[in-house]
């Protein structure tokens, strides 16, 4: 099965903004312009909403978790937030039915409907989701509804059942074997999501795309300022072909190649990056680039720049960077392969951006940037946390 993470539109070779994050979802049994992914209906979609721009909060990759469901007799309901694109193998049955990549429940005989409970790897507000109904033809849900809640803590299923849920999706309409896109329109921040089918079926990813809000208390000391968990999101990529380099800045090691960001090979002048949108404006201290599982197409050489942005003021994504946004913090050094490097920064100056170039391309499985934010950043993530508050 492919295990690449569907963080990218993959096969795009030009400057991708907003690059697909964390996730893109769908499937087809072809393989896609990119290459050594399993193609994605989601992502081949050129009308895909913008909402997709922001990282997939429930992904396995980000810590998520489905913590219950009513029932998942046909198909576990752990496959909705897995990272891959689904698969399907039309000759795989099992003793209970054909085998599935996603959840699927029974044909029920009375009038209730099946849902199942969704806790995001890290709390935030939802700006869109995906329920991907891939390879379930005659066996998807005709609708769909989605609601939310915010609870402190670790709640169990049971204090979860009778929380007050608030609708982010009323009960709509949903297709087969397609992504269906739900914008969402909520300025609260949630720690967990139900998905409602109605009234049973299978859906094969379900993708909960908005903005991190972590607990503020959880960013004091010395940080990883890029990462995702922390609320670092991918802001441009040059090229995301293979796969985005928004997986690069997602917890834990990568566990091969396809969990990194690969671009393909350049043939004209120039070098790929990426622009992240820092977790907080705050000083990177240090930063490992890890090129780990790129051993024939690691960068030759990586240099690491800076920019200190206003609320709203625009973002310089031009090749040369030459604007006058960019500060180095790492000047142009040279990289082995398959290698975890670690740099001391050069400057130290606040920051609320970090641009990664590669050249002349190359891939990384991970991008780090450990720095703190100031006790005047730290009240703004702090106030950010309250006004978010449901
Ligand atoms: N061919 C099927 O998919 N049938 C059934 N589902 C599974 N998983 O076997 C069904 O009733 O939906």
């Amino acid at each position: 099965m492919n295990t690449q993470p569907e963080h990218s539109r993959a096969g795009e070779r030009s400057g991708v903004r907003p690059a697909i994050q964390v996730t893109a979802a769908g499937a087809t049994a072809e393989p896609d312009r990119g290459g050594h992914v399993a193609t994605g209906t989601e992502d081949e979609n050129s009308s895909a909403p913008e909402f997709l721009s922001y990282p997939d909060l429930a992904s396995r990759a980000l810590a998520g978790s489905v913590v219950a469901a009513n029932d998942e007799l046909f198909a576990q309901r752990e496959n909705l937030i897995s990272a891959h694109r689904p698969a399907f193998d039309p000759a795989d049955f099992g003793h209970k039915g054909k085998v599935y990549d996603g959840w699927e429940t029974r044909r029920r005989r009375d009038d209730g409907n099946d849902w199942a409970i969704v806790r995001l790897g890290v709390p935030g507000v939802v700006h869109g989701v995906v329920v991907d109904t891939a390879w379930f033809r005659g066996n998807y849900p005709p609708f769909i509804s989605v609601e939310a809640v915010a609870l402190d803590g670790y709640p169990s299923v049971s204090d979860l059942l009778e929380a007050d849920w608030r609708t982010l999706v009323p009960r709509s309409d949903a297709l087969g074997d397609t992504p269906n896109y739900y914008a969402v329109d909520s300025d609260r921040r949630w720690t967990h999501v139900r998905l409602s089918i109605y009234p049973d079926g299978g859906v094969a990813r379900f993708r909960v795309h908005g903005e991190a809000v972590p607990d503020p208390d959880f960013l004091t000391g010395t940080i990883d300022l890029a990462a995702a968990e922390n609320g670092g999101s991918l802001a441009y990529a040059s090229d995301a072909f293979y796969s985005s380099p928004a997986a690069i800045i997602l917890p834990g090691r990568a566990r091969n190649m396809g969990e990194g960001w690969e671009n393909a090979r350049r043939r004209g002048p120039g070098n790929d990056y990426a622009i992240f949108s820092l977790a907080q404006r705050g000083t990177i201290a240090h930063v490992e680039v890890d090129t780990s599982y790129y051993v024939g197409n690691a960068p030759g050489w990586v240099r690491l720049s800076v920019a200190d942005l206003a609320p709203g003021a625009d973002l310089d994504t031009s090749p040369d960077g030459e604007g006058g946004q960019w500060t180095d913090i790492l000047a142009k050094v040279a990289v082995q392969a398959d290698t975890r490097h670690r740099f001391l920064t050069d400057t130290s100056v606040p920051a609320t951006h970090l641009r990664l170039d590669v050249y002349p391309d190359g891939g990384l499985s991970r991008l780090r940037a450990w720095g703190e934010l100031s006790e005047e950043d730290l009240t703004r993530a702090r106030a950010r946390y309250d006004e978010t508050r449901p």
